[in-house]
């Protein structure tokens, strides 16, 4: 895909003309093409060449030993091997390190047995700096781009980012293997959870997102009986977001989906492998894990309780993992209904 557009953050959204001028136009190109770019600084370049220095570092300094040794029964943070992660039931080739929210053991989320709560396995400090620096990064454009979108739709600015405090922002570091005589499966069709994705990939090209199409219906993934996994893999209608310096790529995910009543969509993408190896690093702004959220247009309707929703999607592609067996072997599900229903807090 060619001429995606390109958008300046500027440093504070306070509400001004030019604001709410740019939130439209955000808007806009969300609902054309599933997807923009936001144009990035020196500074910020900066901070992903070092993410994706750390990540090379991890991912080939690595024996996989050691790798699997990074796995925690607490969260899904730590490493993913390839072809570990289901898609619609069918494996991925994507190798991944994600980061959660890192939660130290004597926290009272983690003594209560709330799942997917847990300290991050890191490899080593510079590499757990490296990408804490860039999700920082990453989430101060995250809270400005929401701030813009909720102008753009004539609501106040804070209407998203009220959910966005403490939230349970995550991101996934991905090396994928060049394709095989065999496969080019790099991640089936999915839609991603919360608000935001906000990525950096590096110069060899492999994802494609489904832009809005008219007349065509999108499942509702939040929903135990409609999943945007496998949805439309094989059809027309794919565009290759190339790869692009100087900027990071920003798309809707569910929550967006949910609360707008579908006016924003959670672009559907999948991976396809190349003929050389890939790395790109995918950034999650989300509500908190506690947040119940409402369709602003219907505040009666139903809620989608995000931390279910996560754990849920999670359980979905990791079913052999420890973390899964965990949650079900301890009946931490739970504790996510008692913080549904309201009678838990943190
Ligand atoms: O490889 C990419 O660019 C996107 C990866 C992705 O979709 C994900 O990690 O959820
Ligand atoms: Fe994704």
């Amino acid at each position: 895909m060619t001429g995606l557009r390109t958008f300046r953050l500027p440093a504070t959204v306070t509400g001004s003309d030019d604001d709410i001028e740019l939130g439209r136009r955000l808007i806009a190109a969300w609902q054309t093409d599933g997807i923009l770019q936001i144009a990035t600084d020196a500074t910020q370049d900066r901070t992903t060449a070092d993410a994706m220095a750390a990540s090379r570092r991890f991912f080939h300094g690595l024996t996989l030993e050691e790798k699997l040794r990074l796995v925690s029964d607490l969260t899904y943070s730590g490493y993913i091997a390839s072809g570990e992660e289901v898609t619609d039931g069918i494996a991925d080739y994507s190798e991944i390190f994600t980061v959660c929210k890192d939660v130290p053991l004597d926290d009272a989320r983690v003594t209560g047995k709330w799942p997917c709560h847990g300290p991050v396995p890191w490899p080593d400090e510079s590499y757990r700096d490296a990408m804490r620096e860039f999700m920082t990064m990453l989430g101060s454009a995250g809270e400005r781009v929401l701030r813009l979108t909720a102008l753009g739709f004539g609501l106040p600015a804070d209407t998203f980012t009220k959910l966005t405090a403490d939230g349970w922002h995550h991101m996934r570091v991905l090396r994928f293997p060049a394709k095989s005589e065999t496969t080019d499966r790099g991640i089936g069709a999915h839609t991603d959870y919360g608000m935001l994705v906000l990525a950096a990939q590096d110069d060899v090209g492999g994802l494609y997102v489904r832009p809005p199409i008219e007349g065509e219906d999108r499942p509702r993934n939040w929903l135990a009986d409609e999943s945007a996994a496998g949805c439309f893999q094989d059809a027309h209608g794919w565009n290759l977001v190339a790869p692009v310096e100087h900027v990071f790529t920003v798309f809707p995910g569910d929550v967006l989906q949910f609360i707008t009543g579908g006016k924003l969509l959670s672009t559907p993408h999948k991976v396809l492998l190349n003929t050389r190896e890939r790395f790109t690093m995918a950034y999650f702004h989300e509500p908190s894990f506690e947040a119940v959220v409402r369709p602003l247009d219907c505040p009666d309707g139903d809620a989608l309780h995000y931390g279910t929703h996560f754990t849920s999607m999670f359980m979905r592609c990791y079913p052999d993992r420890v973390t899964t067996r965990r949650i079900i072997e301890e009946d931490r599900l739970t504790v996510l209904s008692e913080l549904r229903s309201g009678t838990l807090h943190s």
